[in-house]
């Protein structure tokens, strides 16, 4: 993270694995010319470990509580583009953290978001039926997404497509204000 904070994040990304946190808030940051945190990214770096790692050797919990202390860390003092990972929003005290930020649900049904990382080594999906793993988290996880989201978009669209929508969403959330 190298952007130092004076006010709050541009906007916050959550949404499913795959949905195109990284990806989606990444371009959205260079539209907007500020700075960019995956919290991902910065567990990561501040840990020194990978997190397939951290799940391998202590455990989901011991992650989500590393996880937490990055996210409300990163949530109080950066004013660009955050992208969260994927669980982030099942954990109280990010989702208290989130509340009053310009939170964007970036949507995608359980096919598509599954056929983005079906290939990659998120550890919730070593599980021999990956698929409806991902299904049953994504059921599980819908309504937090929409319950601490100010904006929702469909991100099953190009990403240039869904930075454009993001930001004249914002836009209008922001009028409304
Ligand atoms: N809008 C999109 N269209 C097509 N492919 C996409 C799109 N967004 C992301 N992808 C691809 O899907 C894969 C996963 O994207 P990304 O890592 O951004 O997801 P994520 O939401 O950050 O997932 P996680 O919660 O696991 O970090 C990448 O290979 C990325 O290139
Ligand atoms: O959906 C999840 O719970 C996760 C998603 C990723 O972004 C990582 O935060 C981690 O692999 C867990
Ligand atoms: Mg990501």
């Amino acid at each position: 993270m190298t952007a130092q904070a004076t006010g709050r994040p541009a906007a916050v990304l959550v949404g499913p694995m795959g949905a195109g946190k990284s990806t989606v808030g990444r371009a959205l940051a260079n539209a907007l010319g500020v700075a960019f945190c995956d919290t991902d990214d910065e567990l990561e770096r501040r840990s020194g470990r990978s997190i397939p790692d951290i799940f391998a050797a202590d455990g989901e919990p011991a992650f989500r509580r590393l996880e937490a202390e990055v996210v409300t860390d990163v949530l109080g003092r950066f004013d660009g583009v955050v992208s969260l990972g994927g669980g982030a929003v099942m954990t109280d005290t990010i989702r208290e953290a989130l509340a009053g930020h310009a939170v964007v649900y970036l949507r995608v049904g359980a096919d598509t978001g599954f056929a983005r990382v079906a290939a990659s080594d998120r550890p919730l999906l070593a599980d021999p039926d990956p698929r409806r793993r991902y299904a049953d988290l994504l059921s599980r996880r819908e309504p937090t997404y929409r319950a601490v989201a100010a904006v929702e978009v469909d991100a099953a669209r190009n990403p240039q497509t869904v930075v454009d929508d993001i930001r004249a969403r914002l836009q209008a959330v922001r009028a409304d204000q």
